[in-house]
């Protein structure tokens, strides 16, 4: 027979906070009965008003705390309350790294069933403050006024940021240069709901010597008063080095739509990780967070441990980026990327930076590994680092049939990660360790890198 549950909606609740939960919410119990309390930190007694009951949880919020975590900080944001974008401005920097180790030991242990899987201390980053160097927002009105910003928290209501504390500054005088102007020239803002307007989404990106790249995302293809927007973002910012349009017609949450237009200035924007430097076109992958992608990046080359010998698969490779890090010390890599802009400037990037042993492949990973397999190419080693979603088993099955070394697996969300390490470990590959490494401050995201060796070569 089910339990009763022993909570009610509406109704208040001591709740003791024992861990974090994925999104950063506080997570206690109730009579053994599991209650998410956003705003809530470990180690905390709060009183909570159940908002939402389900069978094997509730959510509620916090109206009291009735004792005090040590690691409590006041959050800096003056809309931390309402904006969804950081999840954990008011626990102390140090902490939330811990936080973040326990999350991935969470996944490892719980999804991944490696309880011994070694998890290193999360390596922080230099400052939690201004490292976005791009942003996205979606664009709306509200009481005849255009606003910009962050949704809220489980949401599609937009909350108008005009400091965002955690993106570069560059990405905030985007903000608000491109919210004056919508609102002077007059054009439509894109109405959710409806499927109707113009203007969805802006997107900002700074790059080196605070280059900036504005993409306006429309919901149709002509914009109305291009040309002025173009101008007066010119004149407002005077580091936008690229303008592009970008469309999106659907009527969907996809940010970004396949058709690209270039309405001022470079097609691309650079930045520099390491000594290597980087073209990125609008729709191209590249890590947020410039400074410590360079910590992950060396991570994933250590764990790589190249003699100089060795043929590389750099699967989701994105713009290239730890492609041509990898081809520093490999005999040849190859890059394979489903997004062909993001291609062709790994291309650009790789004869930019005098790296000739790397080759790029445009194509879904899951029907080009097998594809290559089939030909008869064989890996050393394979890095990969796909979406949040992970990888399909095709694609870890091929890596297994190509028996290479190593595996390094970086990785966005620690339960994909622990889900595709629990399948290679059937397909002979173990998890040696993995290494968190703080891209995302005073958000719940963690991004972690794993070596997996191969078994079989282990015990010969
Ligand atoms: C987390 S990013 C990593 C990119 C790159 N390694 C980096 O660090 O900049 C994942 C990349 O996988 C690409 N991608 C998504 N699905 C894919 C698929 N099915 N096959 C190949 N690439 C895919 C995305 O476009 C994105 O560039």
């Amino acid at each position: 027979m089910r339990k009763q549950v022993p909570v009610e909606k509406g109704k208040s609740y001591e709740i003791e906070i024992k861990t974090l939960g994925t999104s950063g919410e506080g997570v206690g119990r109730y009579q053994d009965f599991t209650v998410f309390v956003p705003y809530a930190l470990p180690g905390e007694k709060v009183m909570a008003v159940i908002d939402e009951v389900k069978k094997t949880y509730a959510k509620g919020h916090v109206k009291e705390i009735l004792t005090k975590s040590a690691d409590r900080v006041e959050p800096v944001c003056g809309i931390y309350d309402k904006c969804g974008g950081c999840q954990l401005q008011h626990l102390d920097y140090m902490a939330q790294l811990k936080a973040k180790r326990q999350q991935v030991i969470d996944a490892v242990t719980r999804i991944g069933k490696q309880p011994d899987l070694f998890v290193e201390p999360t390596i922080g980053a230099a400052t939690p403050w201004n490292y976005r160097n791009k942003m996205q927002f979606p664009i709306g009105r509200e009481k005849g006024k255009t606003i910009i910003g962050c949704f809220a928290q489980g949401s599609h209501e937009i909350i108008d940021t005009r400091d965002c504390h955690i993106q570069k500054e560059g990405n905030n005088d985007v903000v608000n240069a491109v919210r004056e102007i919508v609102a002077k020239l007059n054009i439509p803002v894109y109405n959710e709901d409806k499927h109707t307007g113009v203007l969805r989404h802006v997107v900002g990106r700074v790059g080196k010597n605070g280059d900036i790249m504005v993409v306006i995302v429309t919901a149709v293809k002509n914009m109305p008063r291009e040309k002025e927007f173009v101008k007066m973002l010119r004149a407002k910012l005077p580091k936008v080095v690229s303008v592009h349009q970008n469309i999106q017609t659907y009527h969907n949450n996809v940010i970004m739509g396949r058709d690209t237009k270039l309405l001022w200035g470079r097609p691309t924007i650079q930045d520099g990780i390491g000594r290597l430097n980087f073209h990125i076109s609008p729709r191209s992958f590249f890590q947020v967070n410039t400074a410590q992608a360079e910590v992950l990046y060396n991570k994933a080359l250590e764990f790589a441990n190249l003699t100089g010998q060795e043929t590389v698969i750099d699967a989701y490779c994105g713009t290239g980026t730890i492609t041509l890090f990898l081809a520093q010390k490999a005999r040849s890599v190859i890059g394979i990327e489903i997004v062909k802009p993001a291609i062709l400037d790994a291309q650009k990037n790789a004869r930019d930076n005098n790296v000739r042993n790397a080759e790029f492949i445009v194509g879904d990973a899951t029907q080009v590994m097998p594809r290559l397999y089939k030909q008869g190419v064989r890996a050393d080693v394979v890095v990969v680092d796909p979406p949040r979603a992970g990888c399909t088993p095709t694609v870890l099955e091929t890596f297994a049939n190509m028996k290479p070394d190593r595996i390094v697996y970086v990785s966005c969300n620690p339960a994909s990660l622990a889900r595709d390490i629990a399948l290679l470990d059937e397909l002979g590959y173990k998890a040696i360790k993995v290494q968190p490494v703080d891209m995302f401050p005073c958000t719940s995201h963690v991004e972690s890198v794993c070596l997996l060796t191969r078994k079989e070569k282990t015990a010969e």
